[in-house]
């Protein structure tokens, strides 16, 4: 039997990590195979970032609608046809798709291996049964939605982010577990859409890794729009049709009581998916919650695999996927030793205002101390003020000589800008330096500049006495001049 070829790199895993990686590697001359069991794209095209963004595009103009009263602006009663909201999420992915197809892939070198791969041994894996042996892999297999054990749960066949896209009629009464991303995008966009939603988070407020203003402002803002938020507060069992109608139990700080529901949707957190894969044959070893073991330069215990994205636990987003991705494939196929970057890592969460953050917390985060900040608030940012959206604000963390080492933002377009505040973050940059780059006026980017300028400012106060000092002696300088002439 003739053997199989040995590939430069088997990327596993067609999802953002995987696709980014096997470009990266073909491109620098690999010979590179792409082993996907489903379609090129993963979780950002099919179920994660692409459907919610274009949802959520579509809850956006159905609360402008409702809301532009405020602005003098009269419409006439919103109406929402879920199905055609998810013709238009539909259009959105099948746009973008073809940039991840097996055509595009194989026009950039890479060979795509249709099939469920599982590692057999150090340098081995199967595809579907068949032997592919390589030089070097990367591993790129993704998580999933993790439904937490409460009774019943199971059962009333729940809505996740993996199934939601399914829906063509709205649920009328939707109870969504968990308050983080997934929960607060989804709620918010489904509430607008129509559904009456009660958001359920087991922590004592919503968007929990976030700086606690801006929970706050995410809170509000989803009440705004008719959702029930409860904090602090558990499910405890969930009874029901499989599907809904049902009934969830939940004890919170009021105690405990039901809620009725027609769909649930649970967005709790997801897991790195090694179901298949079988990480041990290799000798890839996983830390406690399953992620697969890397070190800085995304290497795993087996010299010859390398792993990123969401299997891991330094990713949860696709530009840390894409990056970390590229990274380990040239890593692989040049056997360098490059590292990822943990500082300036941004996240942006699209509720209406965004949250965007990046680098260290603007609040005093567990143990640590409260950080040195700034805040310029948006009702004093004229962009915000103009339309009427101040509800969000900037926040600077500041180091050692006003050293931005962390940022978050609220507001609408909030991640639009977090980029300059990535860069300032990620070389060093200080409050005088941001101060002293001229921004457009009126954006909402004047948020971060003039919390750069309100620092710089204070700190100019404090040198008033020198200041002070030496206009006194220009005067001086200036009448002896004047008196001699
Ligand atoms: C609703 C939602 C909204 C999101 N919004 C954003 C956002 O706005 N911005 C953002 O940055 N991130 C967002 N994310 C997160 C983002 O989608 C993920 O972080 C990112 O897609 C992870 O990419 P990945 O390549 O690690 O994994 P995946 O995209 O999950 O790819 C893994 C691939 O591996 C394949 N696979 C698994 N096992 C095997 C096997 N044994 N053999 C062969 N193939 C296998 C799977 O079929 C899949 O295609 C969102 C996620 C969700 C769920
Ligand atoms: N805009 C974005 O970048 C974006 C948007 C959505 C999702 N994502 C990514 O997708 C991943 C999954 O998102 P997610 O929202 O499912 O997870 P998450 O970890 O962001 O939030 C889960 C929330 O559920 C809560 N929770 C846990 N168990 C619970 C229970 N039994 N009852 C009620 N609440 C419970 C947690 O306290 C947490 O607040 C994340 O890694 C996230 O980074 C990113």
């Amino acid at each position: 039997m003739a053997r199989e070829r040995t590939w430069d790199l088997v990327v596993v895993g067609g999802g953002t990590a995987g696709l980014v990686g096997a470009r990266t590697a073909a491109a620098l001359g690999a010979r590179v195979a792409l082993v996907e069991r489903d379609r090129p794209g993963g979780d950002c095209l099919w179920t994660g970032c692409v459907p919610s963004k274009a949802l959520l595009a579509a809850a956006a103009r159905a609360a402008e609608a409702r809301t532009a009263g405020r602005l003098g602006v009269t419409v006439g009663e919103v109406h929402v046809d879920l199905a055609a909201v998810m013709a238009h999420v539909k259009g959105a992915i099948a746009a973008i798709a073809p940039e991840d197809s097996p055509e595009a892939l194989a026009a950039a070198g890479v060979t795509v291996l249709r099939g469920t791969a599982r590692l057999t041994g150090p340098r081995s894996l199967t595809v579907d049964g068949r032997d592919t042996p390589f030089r070097a892999a990367l591993l790129a297999t993704g998580a999933t939605p993790v439904l937490p054990p409460v009774p019943g749960l199971a059962e009333a066949g729940p809505l996740t982010s993996e199934t939601v896209w399914g829906l063509d009629v709205l649920p009328r009464r939707l109870v969504v577990l968990g308050g983080g991303g997934i929960g607060c995008e989804l709620g918010q966009g489904l509430a607008r859409l129509g559904a009456e939603v009660t958001l359920v988070e087991a922590l004592p407020r919503l968007l929990p890794g976030e700086d606690p203003d801006a929970s706050a402002l995410v809170a509000a803002a989803l009440a705004a729009d008719g959702v029930r938020v409860l904090t602090g507060t558990r499910v405890t069992a969930v009874t029901g049709e499989p599907g809904g109608p049902g009934e969830v139990t939940v004890e919170g700080p009021g105690g405990r009581g039901t809620l009725g529901h027609d769909r649930l949707l649970v967005a709790v957190g997801r897991r790195p998916d090694t179901a298949a894969l079988d990480p041990a044959a290799a000798g890839v070893d996983l830390d406690d919650h399953g992620h697969v073991r890397v070190d800085g330069a995304l290497r795993t215990t087996n010299p010859r695999i390398w792993a990123a994205g969401d299997l891991t636990a330094v990713s949860r987003w696709t530009h840390t996927a894409g990056v970390h991705g590229s990274t380990a494939a040239a890593n692989a196929v040049l056997g360098l030793r490059r590292e990822i970057d943990r500082a300036a890592i941004p996240r942006v969460t699209f509720t209406d205002p965004e949250v965007a953050a990046v680098g260290a917390p603007t609040w005093a985060d567990g143990d640590a101390p409260a950080p040195r900040t700034v805040t310029r608030r948006a009702d004093r940012v004229d962009r915000a003020v103009a339309e009427g959206r101040t509800d969000g604000f900037a926040r600077l963390a500041l180091g050692r000589r006003s050293r931005v080492v962390g940022a978050t933002l609220v507001g609408p377009r909030a991640g639009e800008s977090l980029a300059e505040l990535t860069l300032a973050v990620r070389t060093g940059l200080r409050t005088t330096d941001l101060a002293a780059t001229t921004h457009p006026y009126p954006t909402h980017a004047d948020g971060p500049w003039n919390a750069a300028l309100d620092d710089v400012r204070a700190r100019l106060a404090r040198a008033r006495p020198a200041t002070s000092a030496l206009v006194r002696l220009r005067r001086l300088l200036d009448r002896g001049r004047l008196t001699t002439r």
